[in-house]
Formats: C-alpha cells, structure tokens, sequence
C-alpha cells in the first residue's frame, strides 16, 4: 500500500512505516505544490499532513483511495473533519505527542522577558555593561493566566507552579472536578476579563475556531496590566495582530511572544516585525526532537494499525 507524506516528518516514523511494508512518498514541500499535490492524491491509501495542508473540500475529493488521514501534530484547523466523516475516512492526531514541549515553550518566553538574556549579551557585545537596565524580576508569585485549560495548559500550569508562580485559567468547558484543576490547583475564572486583569502572563491554548477567532482584541487589551506579556503558541488569528501591535505600541501592554501568526510565514513589511517588544518565532512551539520523534511514531502506527484493520485509539472525526 502506498503513503503520502506532505510535510515535515521524523525519519523514525518514515522509516517503522516502511519496515512495515508501505511504499513511502515523502516531499516536505508538498503543502506548499496544490496542483501537483491534487494530482498525486488518487494513488495514496493513506495521507499523512502537517498544518500548512489545506484537507478540504477539493482534497477529499481527490483522495478517492484514501483510508486514513494521519496528522503529524494536534491543531485541526486545517481540516475539514465533518468532510472527511463523510467520505469514512477517519483523521488521526498526535494528541499530546508535543504538549510537553509546547509548555517549555512558554516557560522559555516568561524567562526571556523576565531575564532576557539575549538581549543583554548584544549589548555587552557592543561594549556596554549597563547592570542596571538589565535588573530583572522574578517569576516567583507573578500570576499566569491560561486561557483554555486542556492538555499543553496543564503541563504549563505544573511547571509554573514550580516557580512558585500563581496559575489562574478560564475555559467555560472545563469542571472544578476535572484533572487539570485538580492535579494543579490551577484558580479558574468564570469570566476572561477577570484572568486578563489579574495576569501577569496571558498565554493562549485554545483551538482556532469560530468561537475562539479574535478573542484576544482591541475591547480585552485595554483590560491587562501594562506589563503584561501575552504569549500565543496555539494559533495565529485567535489574537488580532494589528490591535496587538497597536496595544502594545500604546502601552496597554509591555508585548508578546507569537510562535504562531494569521499569515504564515510572517510577511516582509508585517507591522508586527516592526515592534520589538513582539517576539517572534516561526511556528516551533511543538517541534523539538522528542515530540517530533513521538509524533512521527505515534502517527505511523495508528496510521498502520487502520490500514491494517485494528481499532484507531487517536481517532478524531
Ligand atoms: N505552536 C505549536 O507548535 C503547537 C503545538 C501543539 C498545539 N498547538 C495548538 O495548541 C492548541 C491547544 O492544544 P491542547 O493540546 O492544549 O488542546 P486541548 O484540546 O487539550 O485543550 C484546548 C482547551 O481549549 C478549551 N477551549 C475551547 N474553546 C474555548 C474558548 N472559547 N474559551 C476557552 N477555552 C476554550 C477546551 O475546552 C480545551 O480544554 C491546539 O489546538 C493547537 O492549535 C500549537
Ligand atoms: O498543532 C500542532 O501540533 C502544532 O501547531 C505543531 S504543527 O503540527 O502544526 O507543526
């Protein structure tokens, strides 16, 4: 049986699918080739897709052999699940496989606005030795708002804790009883404009949905403390980039930490390239070479285990 692989994937997960016996095609550009990529979909019993591949209407179509779609990460947005259980063709996601890392992420951003360390060696290397300006602060009893509370919050919310940090989080689908709550004695908001006025840190981890498009915007940075930082590692356009840049240019807000844009890559004139206080990275949140390896081998083997006939336990349509 034959496999598409349309972007990034760990060679670990390629190669345990060949050793299995599949025929693997792998082009980690192919994303970015529509017209070559629809083509090639009719010959593929299985497809396995990153973020940047648009599975919609027109793909499914195209993938008339297609038994299973696997997803070499856990945001969904760019699949069209209802399409796909239409056409019985489940999509599996490598739920957790990058959590881990996606929290170290955050931590690494709080740090670096705490203690920015990089910024500071440049200025020692243009010959200063300025110790005031440099004096940080501790995140030690500083508040952390999470806004969602699912599985990268819960990781971000313990290693927090460990800092000694205070943790608050809004999520209206989340229980008081729920393991997150419970495991982490995370202090839950009914209301996001209370976790925005009493954060010290404001980061994001919620799916891009209707729901959640623009919910970080011009009416909520009014509400945060002027040193505030928002960190968002889940997805471009859950933030309105052009009422940050304006937020944080009129000092609502001291800046933010973007793994992920609207319009990826970052386009060349983007006004939020012109801020320095936005710190910007290109969509790595998740990808470190553990959680790449675990998501490569988690998909390759739920990827196996429906073409081989046997129960999907990462099913997500
Ligand atoms: N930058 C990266 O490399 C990277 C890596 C992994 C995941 N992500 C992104 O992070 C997102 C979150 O991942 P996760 O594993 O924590 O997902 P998750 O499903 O475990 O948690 C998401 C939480 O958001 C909550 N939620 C949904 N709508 C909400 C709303 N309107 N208000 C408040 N809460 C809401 C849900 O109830 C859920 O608890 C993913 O959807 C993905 O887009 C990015
Ligand atoms: O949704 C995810 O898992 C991340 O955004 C990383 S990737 O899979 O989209 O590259």
């Amino acid at each position: 049986m034959k496999i598409l692989v349309t972007e990034l994937m760990w060679e670990d997960g390629i190669d345990e699918l060949k050793r299995k016996g599949y025929t693997v095609d792998y082009d980690m550009e192919l994303s970015r080739k529509r017209e070559e990529l629809l083509s090639l979909l009719p010959e593929y019993d299985a497809l396995i897709v990153r973020n940047e591949t648009k599975v919609d209407t027109e793909f499914l179509e195209a993938a008339k052999k297609t038994q299973v779609i696997g997803r070499l990460g856990v945001g969904l947005d760019n699949i069209d699940l209802q399409g796909a259980r239409e056409r019985n063709i489940p999509v599996i996601s490598a739920r957790n496989a990058n959590a881990t890392s996606v929290a170290e992420y955050v931590m690494a951003a709080m740090l670096d606005a705490s203690r920015p360390l990089s910024d500071a060696d440049e200025d020692v290397r243009q010959g200063n030795w300025d110790r005031k300006f440099f004096t940080g602060y501790e995140l030690n009893k500083r508040t952390l708002g999470l806004v969602g509370m699912g599985e990268i919050s819960h990781r971000v919310a313990k290693r927090a804790k460990a800092f000694g940090m205070n943790v608050v989080g809004f999520d209206p689908f989340v229980a008081p009883f729920d393991h997150v709550v419970q495991e982490t004695g995370i202090r839950q908001f009914e209301k996001l404009e209370d976790l925005l006025k009493a954060s010290d840190f404001i980061s994001v981890h919620v799916p891009l949905t209707k729901s959640t498009k623009h919910l970080i915007n011009r009416d909520n940075f009014p509400l945060m403390k002027p040193h505030a930082y928002v960190i968002n590692s889940a997805r471009g356009g859950i933030i309105h980039e052009p009422d940050l840049v304006e937020a944080v240019k009129s000092k609502q807000l001291a800046g933010a930490y973007l793994d992920v844009l609207e319009k990826e890559p970052v386009e060349k004139d983007s006004p939020l390239a012109q801020v320095k206080s936005i710190r910007l990275s290109p969509h790595i949140a998740g990808l470190t070479i553990e959680a790449q390896s675990r998501t490569a081998m988690l998909i390759a083997e739920e990827v196996d285990s429906v073409l081989n006939g046997s129960q999907s336990l990462c099913r997500v349509n």
